[in-house]
């Protein structure tokens, strides 16, 4: 299966069509007012029409009740819910049986530790993000521009399609699908000139980069999604850059 790549906090028809144009497979628009990419159910039903059937729409959320829910899937008609927030396992499941939808479950990722809550989530959803964890008084839960040290992926062994997520750009994207080789991929404030403001131009550069990384070649790791244990064949890969700290540009 080919890379997946998802242009997250999409907010107006200019960005959206530049992503669909230049081949995003997920569009992703965030419900969540305290973000500079929120968008409300009016504006997201325009941008849902104007998607649907050129990618998979994506409606993102932080720790939202059921009624939430119901208005975002009345309005976008999403293909997916991605979950940013402290849902549990257990929370996953349910949104996933009540609205028969796939899931996709955002997990923050600082330490090698934090790998332990992936079972757990697995059996719950349909795919994780793997995203960095947000930088002390960080208003924001994700979208923050945070890189995590990739290394910490390898020997990773997932049963469910992951997405690599955090601090991504179009100048590092190359270095972490060849590095990673992950199923997907996704990008939101290093594909913005300034917070909530996406740039045409570095989302067709950002597109552009990641296919050109994942056509150099199959991935080292023997199977799409596991990660087989570069320990035990003696291969450690690369570290990526430092985790850079940054606001949304
Ligand atoms: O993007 C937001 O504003 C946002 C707000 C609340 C929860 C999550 C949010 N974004 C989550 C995403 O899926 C981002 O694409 C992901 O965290 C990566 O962001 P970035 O590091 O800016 O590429």
């Amino acid at each position: 299966m080919s890379l997946e790549i998802k242009i997250c906090g999409l907010s107006t028809a200019e960005t959206l069509e530049a992503s669909l144009g230049a081949g995003a497979d997920m569009v992703g628009m965030v419900f969540f007012a305290p973000s500079p990419r929120h968008v409300d159910l009016a504006t997201a039903a325009v941008l849902g029409a104007q998607a649907r059937g050129r990618a998979q729409i994506v409606a993102l959320t932080v720790d939202a009740d059921d009624a939430t829910l119901a208005a975002i899937l009345d309005a976008l008609r999403p293909d997916m819910f991605q979950l940013h927030g402290h849902e549990t396992p257990a929370r996953v499941a349910a949104i996933k049986a009540r609205f028969g939808l796939p899931v996709m479950k955002a997990l923050g990722i600082a330490a090698r530790e934090d790998l332990a809550a992936l079972p757990a989530y697995e059996a719950a959803a349909d795919r994780l993000l793997l995203d960095a964890k947000p930088p002390k008084g960080a208003t924001l839960p994700g979208g923050n521009g945070v890189t995590f040290d990739w290394n910490l992926l390898a020997g990773l062994d997932l049963a469910r399609p992951f997405m690599l997520s955090g601090g991504l750009d179009p100048e590092n994207v190359a270095s972490a699908v060849r590095l990673i080789h992950p199923p997907g991929l996704d990008v939101s404030s290093g594909v913005e000139r300034g917070p909530g403001i996406k740039d045409p131009s570095r989302i067709e550069a950002f597109l552009r980069a990641a296919r050109a990384a994942e056509a150099e070649g199959e991935p080292r790791r023997p199977t799409g999604n596991t990660f087989a244990d570069a320990t035990s064949t003696g291969t450690q890969p690369t570290p990526p850059s430092p985790a850079r700290e940054t606001s949304p540009s």
